[in-house]
């Protein structure tokens, strides 16, 4: 006789109550204990019978890993669940917020700052569901996405993984839950996880609950100093929508609110979030995001368990030191520290979740989705991306004359700067890579590359990096496109103040505007500095934001096959030091203000 929670045709709930009913408290703590993968040993997964496994970012099973081999390794770790002793499956999660970027071939897509320029929700679904195939062809169960921080400062260095400064924006983009998980039925009951199809969906996850774009000055994993009423306008505004969509998991944010951690904050986590908004799926912790809130970090773990569990976490990303955890968490509930219903209510949600992934019924990878990554279909997809996604800031020097779109039979063109052929560099951050890289670090189309394809076999086309004068000068350009930028970067390492162009881009972009008309193309996870002096140099500028692997999609808007769309998701500050500025503020004096963007045609 088949154990109730392994009959498919049972209701959630009943298997669900069926299952932890059988569990002993060491299960049950297992099941709240999420590793990284360089640390799932047999141990680990077999005998503590871990609920789940991450790849952190940029931390492949092995170098250039191939499809395949990701798909293979989950495998080996979903055989090592099963093997448990009441066969509870896995489930494995990845960073898949732009694309399954850690997976060399897959399709990268613009990230999230310029997705919000296309202002296109239903763009943003069909990128959910082409991202949720790749992922699942690795046998990947969970994507840690969407972001649907409200990011107030670009000083932030996850800005761009923010849609908008606009909460209203960013809510509107919660459609690429629909995407990723597949979207809910009409009468699908509010705050419950939904999952379409285990072939082809995947559990999403909206994070950082809560405020974790708005920090004072940017700062990550700062502190956010507001009421609870712009709280709840402005960061809190995405989460609503989310769990409507029947969103499977939250993550925690490593910010606070007021000075209160959101990983220990009873009140945001249980009252609000599960209370008053209805979310029935579970809230997993950031990277050692319980760690986090003892200062020394890691001192005192078991009071930090304590305190995180009991305000609401369910999961915790450990990642490394599961045994000590798994030791506290189970003495923190023999000692009553814990009481043994918040453990039972934290696994009830993960195995809810994980019966609605179809993960019990489809535990492993399907080899037949293989191709889908990368596959022509996703590249055309991320391309219209890119061509919705850039924003024309300038188009000719003055009212009459209009600079774009370029001519393909021009006689002699020049292209340069730092970001004209690096892929790494137009992809940005949490590509291959935690915080990117340079060169040509996946497949794709550089915007070079995407140049030389569109013009006319007869136009000379002259890349330097970065010409001397005497190149600029005897050069005899009909004109040049100079392409300049931000290195890659996530998290921390992108927390910046000063936001002029990297790499003396702003030097070289007067060297050859002086002398050659000159189209600027930004590569940026952010406005940038462009001083006056620069600007009314240059004869056009666009802003491309982290395009991606489709660098296609910048030249189909250059050579006018395509106009532009694109507005300002973000507030273009003139200097740094307006930082934070956005739409609405007293005495908003920008650049280029939210919701600018020129169009080719003068229709
Ligand atoms: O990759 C898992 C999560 C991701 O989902 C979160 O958005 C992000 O805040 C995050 N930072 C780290 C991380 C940070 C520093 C060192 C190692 C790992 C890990 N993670």
């Amino acid at each position: 006789q088949r154990p109730l929670y392994k009959d498919p045709s049972a209701p959630v709930e009943a298997r669900v109550r069926d299952l932890l009913g059988r569990m002993t408290l060491r299960e049950k703590a297992g099941q709240m204990a999420q590793i990284e993968r360089c640390v799932a040993s047999p141990r680990a997964v077999a005998e503590l019978g871990v609920g789940s496994i991450l790849s952190g970012g940029g931390r492949p099973p092995c170098d250039r890993a191939s499809p395949s081999d990701w798909a293979d390794m989950v495998d080996d770790m979903q055989r090592l669940a099963l093997s448990s002793r009441l066969a509870v499956p896995i489930l494995y999660g990845i960073d898949a917020v732009h694309g399954h970027n850690n997976v060399v071939g897959a399709t990268i897509f613009p990230h999230n700052v310029g997705l919000g320029a296309s202002r296109d929700a239903e763009l943003v679904r069909k990128i959910g569901e082409a991202t949720a195939l790749e992922v699942r062809a690795t046998g990947i169960h969970w994507a840690f996405a969407p972001c649907v921080a409200v990011c107030r400062d670009s000083r932030w260095g996850r800005c761009y993984e923010s849609y908008s400064e606009d909460p209203e924006i960013v809510r509107s983009f919660t459609t690429i839950v629909a995407g990723l998980q597949g979207q809910t039925p009409a009468d699908h009951p509010h705050g419950y996880p939904f999952l379409h199809s285990v072939r082809e969906n995947v559990l999403a996850c909206a994070k950082h609950y809560v405020g974790d774009g708005g920090t004072h000055k940017g700062i990550n994993e700062g502190n956010t100093i507001c009421s609870l009423d712009d709280l709840e306008k402005i960061h809190m505004k995405p989460y609503p929508d989310c769990i409507a969509q029947g969103v499977a998991t939250i993550m925690a944010s490593h910010s606070q609110w007021n000075g209160e951690h959101l990983h220990a904050s009873h009140h945001l986590l249980t009252d609000v979030l599960k209370g008053k908004l209805g979310f029935q799926g579970f809230v997993v912790s950031d990277w050692e995001g319980v760690d986090h809130l003892c200062e020394p970090r890691g001192f005192d773990y078991r009071h930090c368990i304590a305190q995180s569990v009991n305000a609401g976490m369910d999961m915790i990303m450990i990642p490394f030191r599961f045994e000590k955890f798994l030791e506290d968490l189970v003495f923190l509930v023999e000692t009553g520290e814990i009481p043994l219903s918040r453990i039972d209510n934290a696994v009830e949600r993960i195995l809810r979740v994980k019966f609605i992934s179809g993960v019990f019924e489809h535990p492993f990878s399907d080899p037949t989705l293989l191709d889908v990554i990368g596959c022509k279909e996703h590249r055309l997809l991320a391309r219209e991306a890119v061509r919705k996604s850039l924003v024309l800031l300038k188009n000719g020097k003055n009212r009459e004359d209009t600079f774009l779109p370029l001519a393909k039979n021009a006689k002699r063109i020049l292209v340069t700067g730092t970001h004209a052929d690096n892929i790494g560099y137009q992809c940005g951050g949490w590509t291959i890579a935690w915080n990117g890289d340079s060169g040509k670090i996946t497949l794709g189309t550089s915007i070079l590359e995407a140049i030389q394809e569109s013009v006319e076999v007869e136009t000379e086309i002259v890349y330097d990096e970065c010409p001397i004068e005497a190149t600029i000068e005897a050069g005899n350009f009909s004109y040049a496109v100079v392409v300049v930028g931000e290195d890659p970067y996530s998290e921390s390492v992108g927390d910046r103040t000063d936001l002029s162009i990297p790499f003396n881009g702003s030097d070289l972009i007067t060297r050859v505007a002086s002398k050659v008309p000159t189209l600027v193309i930004l590569i940026s996870g952010r406005p940038l500095v462009i001083e006056p002096q620069v600007l009314e140099k240059v004869d056009a500028l666009v802003a491309a934001w982290l395009p991606g692997s489709e660098g296609t999609g910048v030249a189909d808007c250059l050579f006018g096959d395509h106009d532009f769309v694109g507005t300002l998701p973000v507030t273009w500050f003139r200097y740094d030091d307006q930082l934070p500025i956005n739409i609405g503020d007293a005495n908003y004096d920008p650049l280029f203000p939210f919701g600018y963007g020129l169009k080719c045609s003068k229709a």
